[in-house]
Protein backbone atom coordinates (compact mmCIF):
# COMPACT_ATOMS: atom_id res chain seq x y z
CA UNK A 1 0.00 0.00 0.00
CA UNK A 2 1.41 3.30 -0.95
CA UNK A 3 0.62 6.68 0.96
CA UNK A 4 2.12 5.86 3.88
CA UNK A 5 4.04 8.77 6.33
CA UNK A 6 7.83 8.65 7.54
CA UNK A 7 8.31 10.44 10.37
CA UNK A 8 12.26 11.54 10.77
CA UNK A 9 12.86 13.56 13.69
CA UNK A 10 15.79 14.48 16.14
CA UNK A 11 17.92 17.16 17.77
CA UNK A 12 19.29 19.95 15.25
CA UNK A 13 22.84 18.43 14.31
CA UNK A 14 22.03 15.01 14.67
CA UNK A 15 22.02 13.89 11.12
CA UNK A 16 18.46 13.48 10.17
CA UNK A 17 18.80 15.36 6.74
CA UNK A 18 22.12 13.29 5.89
CA UNK A 19 20.59 9.95 6.76
CA UNK A 20 17.33 11.03 4.67
CA UNK A 21 19.85 12.29 1.73
CA UNK A 22 21.68 8.80 2.12
CA UNK A 23 18.03 6.68 1.58
CA UNK A 24 16.64 9.04 -1.11
CA UNK A 25 20.17 8.78 -3.12
CA UNK A 26 19.75 5.04 -2.55
CA UNK A 27 16.65 5.47 -4.66
CA UNK A 28 15.60 1.72 -2.92
CA UNK A 29 12.21 2.66 -1.05
CA UNK A 30 9.57 4.05 -2.46
CA UNK A 31 9.24 7.73 -0.96
CA UNK A 32 9.52 11.61 -2.30
CA UNK A 33 11.15 14.02 0.44
CA UNK A 34 7.73 16.24 1.76
CA UNK A 35 9.48 20.02 1.61
CA UNK A 36 8.55 21.97 4.40
CA UNK A 37 7.53 25.55 4.43
CA UNK A 38 9.35 28.06 6.89
CA UNK A 39 10.46 31.48 7.36
CA UNK A 40 14.10 31.06 8.27
CA UNK A 41 16.37 32.28 5.67
CA UNK A 42 18.25 29.91 3.37
CA UNK A 43 21.59 29.46 4.58
CA UNK A 44 24.38 27.50 2.41
CA UNK A 45 23.50 26.06 -0.57
CA UNK A 46 19.88 25.92 0.51
CA UNK A 47 17.54 26.35 -2.86
CA UNK A 48 13.62 27.24 -2.43
CA UNK A 49 11.86 24.81 -3.63
CA UNK A 50 14.14 21.64 -3.03
CA UNK A 51 15.13 21.95 0.96
CA UNK A 52 12.06 24.26 2.26
CA UNK A 53 9.65 27.13 0.86
CA UNK A 54 11.29 29.91 2.34
CA UNK A 55 8.12 32.06 3.12
CA UNK A 56 8.36 35.29 4.53
CA UNK A 57 7.18 35.71 7.84
CA UNK A 58 3.54 37.71 6.47
CA UNK A 59 3.87 34.97 3.78
CA UNK A 60 3.95 32.08 6.73
CA UNK A 61 1.38 33.77 8.88
CA UNK A 62 -1.53 34.00 5.52
CA UNK A 63 -0.64 30.03 4.76
CA UNK A 64 -1.54 29.48 8.84
CA UNK A 65 -4.93 31.53 8.07
CA UNK A 66 -5.49 29.62 4.54
CA UNK A 67 -5.28 26.29 6.79
CA UNK A 68 -2.70 25.10 4.19
CA UNK A 69 -0.58 23.14 6.96
CA UNK A 70 -0.91 19.50 8.48
CA UNK A 71 1.05 20.84 11.30
CA UNK A 72 3.14 23.84 11.92
CA UNK A 73 5.81 25.11 14.85
CA UNK A 74 7.41 27.54 16.31
CA UNK A 75 10.93 25.46 16.30
CA UNK A 76 12.75 28.57 17.64
CA UNK A 77 11.66 31.83 18.91
CA UNK A 78 9.90 33.58 15.43
CA UNK A 79 11.27 30.60 13.33
CA UNK A 80 8.40 28.84 11.95
CA UNK A 81 7.80 25.17 10.04
CA UNK A 82 5.16 23.69 8.53
CA UNK A 83 4.12 20.44 6.42
CA UNK A 84 1.89 22.20 4.00
CA UNK A 85 -1.34 20.17 3.26
CA UNK A 86 -0.30 20.34 -0.70
CA UNK A 87 3.07 18.48 -0.37
CA UNK A 88 1.95 15.07 1.03
CA UNK A 89 -1.39 15.52 -1.22
CA UNK A 90 0.52 16.12 -4.29
CA UNK A 91 2.56 13.17 -3.55
CA UNK A 92 0.46 10.76 -1.96
CA UNK A 93 -1.67 11.18 -4.84
CA UNK A 94 0.88 10.19 -7.49
CA UNK A 95 1.04 6.82 -5.72
CA UNK A 96 4.43 7.54 -3.17
CA UNK A 97 4.82 7.55 0.35
CA UNK A 98 6.20 10.37 2.07
CA UNK A 99 9.19 11.53 4.39
CA UNK A 100 8.93 13.97 6.42
CA UNK A 101 11.98 15.71 8.40
CA UNK A 102 10.12 17.65 10.65
CA UNK A 103 10.93 18.44 14.63
CA UNK A 104 9.98 16.26 17.98
CA UNK A 105 6.68 17.75 18.59
CA UNK A 106 5.40 17.64 15.11
CA UNK A 107 6.94 14.28 14.90
CA UNK A 108 4.46 13.63 17.86
CA UNK A 109 1.49 15.47 16.37
CA UNK A 110 2.10 13.63 12.72
CA UNK A 111 1.89 10.16 14.29
CA UNK A 112 -1.34 10.38 16.19
CA UNK A 113 -2.77 11.94 13.03
CA UNK A 114 -1.85 9.11 10.92
CA UNK A 115 -2.02 6.33 13.19
CA UNK A 116 -1.28 3.08 11.60
CA UNK A 117 -0.24 4.66 8.29
CA UNK A 118 2.85 6.26 9.99
CA UNK A 119 6.07 5.29 10.88
CA UNK A 120 7.74 7.85 13.19
CA UNK A 121 11.75 7.19 13.90
CA UNK A 122 13.42 9.02 16.31
CA UNK A 123 17.11 9.93 15.50
CA UNK A 124 19.36 9.91 18.75
CA UNK A 125 22.66 11.58 18.37
CA UNK A 126 25.39 9.55 20.51
CA UNK A 127 25.73 12.38 22.71
CA UNK A 128 25.40 16.07 23.23
CA UNK A 129 29.27 16.96 22.85
CA UNK A 130 29.34 14.74 19.83
CA UNK A 131 26.12 17.10 18.92
CA UNK A 132 28.13 20.25 19.32
CA UNK A 133 30.51 19.05 17.17
CA UNK A 134 28.69 18.13 14.38
CA UNK A 135 26.77 21.82 14.85
CA UNK A 136 30.14 23.06 14.51
CA UNK A 137 31.58 21.04 12.07
CA UNK A 138 28.73 21.83 9.39
CA UNK A 139 29.40 25.15 9.50
CA UNK A 140 26.03 26.54 8.42
CA UNK A 141 24.85 28.29 11.68
CA UNK A 142 25.86 31.07 13.94
CA UNK A 143 27.58 30.08 17.24
CA UNK A 144 24.60 31.54 18.73
CA UNK A 145 22.00 29.46 17.05
CA UNK A 146 24.15 26.86 17.66
CA UNK A 147 24.37 27.21 21.53
CA UNK A 148 20.32 27.82 20.47
CA UNK A 149 19.79 24.66 19.20
CA UNK A 150 22.17 22.47 22.01
CA UNK A 151 20.21 24.18 24.67
CA UNK A 152 16.83 22.60 22.75
CA UNK A 153 18.50 19.39 22.44
CA UNK A 154 18.06 17.71 26.20
CA UNK A 155 14.21 18.67 26.52
CA UNK A 156 13.77 17.42 23.33
CA UNK A 157 15.47 14.15 23.77
CA UNK A 158 12.46 13.51 26.15
CA UNK A 159 10.39 12.64 23.21
CA UNK A 160 12.11 9.66 22.41
CA UNK A 161 10.22 7.50 24.04
CA UNK A 162 6.69 8.51 21.82
CA UNK A 163 8.67 7.41 18.92
CA UNK A 164 7.76 3.94 17.16
CA UNK A 165 11.60 3.55 16.71
CA UNK A 166 14.85 5.04 18.07
CA UNK A 167 17.78 4.99 16.10
CA UNK A 168 21.66 5.94 17.58
CA UNK A 169 23.31 7.81 14.68
CA UNK A 170 26.46 6.51 15.71
CA UNK A 171 28.17 5.27 12.68
CA UNK A 172 26.47 7.08 9.53
CA UNK A 173 26.62 4.04 7.76
CA UNK A 174 25.18 1.65 10.52
CA UNK A 175 22.45 4.39 11.08
CA UNK A 176 21.52 4.73 7.23
CA UNK A 177 21.77 0.51 7.34
CA UNK A 178 19.49 0.53 10.03
CA UNK A 179 16.94 3.23 9.29
CA UNK A 180 16.77 1.13 5.82
CA UNK A 181 15.77 -1.74 7.75
CA UNK A 182 12.86 -0.45 9.68
CA UNK A 183 11.36 1.55 7.12
CA UNK A 184 11.33 -1.39 4.71
CA UNK A 185 10.00 -3.75 7.50
CA UNK A 186 7.34 -1.37 8.21
CA UNK A 187 6.37 -0.76 4.45
CA UNK A 188 6.66 -4.44 3.42
CA UNK A 189 3.96 -5.60 6.34
CA UNK A 190 1.55 -2.85 5.33
CA UNK A 191 1.73 -4.48 2.02
CA UNK A 192 0.42 -7.42 3.24
CA UNK A 193 -1.68 -6.01 5.97
CA UNK A 194 -2.34 -2.57 5.33
N1 LIG B 1 7.09 20.72 12.99
C1 LIG B 1 7.87 20.86 11.92
N2 LIG B 1 9.20 20.91 12.05
C2 LIG B 1 9.95 21.02 10.94
C3 LIG B 1 9.38 21.07 9.65
N3 LIG B 1 10.39 21.19 8.74
C4 LIG B 1 11.53 21.19 9.44
N4 LIG B 1 11.28 21.09 10.76
C5 LIG B 1 12.23 21.01 11.87
O1 LIG B 1 12.73 22.28 12.23
C6 LIG B 1 13.98 22.09 12.88
C7 LIG B 1 14.99 23.07 12.35
O2 LIG B 1 15.25 22.78 11.02
P1 LIG B 1 16.46 23.44 10.28
O3 LIG B 1 16.47 24.91 10.56
O4 LIG B 1 16.48 22.99 8.86
O5 LIG B 1 17.69 22.88 11.08
P2 LIG B 1 18.43 21.47 11.17
O6 LIG B 1 17.55 20.54 11.96
O7 LIG B 1 19.68 21.79 11.88
O8 LIG B 1 18.66 20.98 9.77
C8 LIG B 1 14.36 20.62 12.67
O9 LIG B 1 14.03 19.91 13.87
C9 LIG B 1 13.48 20.21 11.54
O10 LIG B 1 13.21 18.82 11.58
C10 LIG B 1 7.95 21.00 9.55
O11 LIG B 1 7.37 21.03 8.48
N5 LIG B 1 7.26 20.90 10.71
N1 LIG C 1 27.05 9.58 11.85
C1 LIG C 1 27.68 10.74 11.65
N2 LIG C 1 28.97 10.87 12.00
C2 LIG C 1 29.61 12.06 11.82
N3 LIG C 1 29.07 13.16 11.28
C3 LIG C 1 27.77 13.08 10.92
C4 LIG C 1 27.02 11.88 11.08
N4 LIG C 1 25.76 12.09 10.63
C5 LIG C 1 25.74 13.38 10.20
N5 LIG C 1 26.94 13.97 10.36
C6 LIG C 1 27.30 15.37 10.08
O1 LIG C 1 26.71 16.16 11.11
C7 LIG C 1 26.24 17.40 10.58
C8 LIG C 1 24.75 17.54 10.90
O2 LIG C 1 24.01 16.64 10.09
P1 LIG C 1 22.61 17.05 9.44
O3 LIG C 1 22.18 15.90 8.58
O4 LIG C 1 22.69 18.39 8.82
O5 LIG C 1 21.71 17.11 10.78
P2 LIG C 1 20.18 17.53 11.01
O6 LIG C 1 19.49 17.44 9.68
O7 LIG C 1 19.67 16.51 11.99
O8 LIG C 1 20.23 18.90 11.59
C9 LIG C 1 26.55 17.40 9.10
O9 LIG C 1 27.75 18.14 8.89
C10 LIG C 1 26.73 15.92 8.77
O10 LIG C 1 27.62 15.74 7.69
Amino acid sequence: MKGKIIIISAPSGTGKSTIINALLDRGEIDMKFSISATNRQPRGEEVHGVNYYFLSDDEFRSAIAQDAFVEYEEVYPGRFYGTLKSEVERITAEGHNVILDIDVKGGVNVKKLYGEDALSIFIQPPGLEVLRQRLTSRATDSAEAIEQRLAKAEYELSFAPEFDRVVVNDSLDRAVAEVDTVIKNFLSVCVEEC
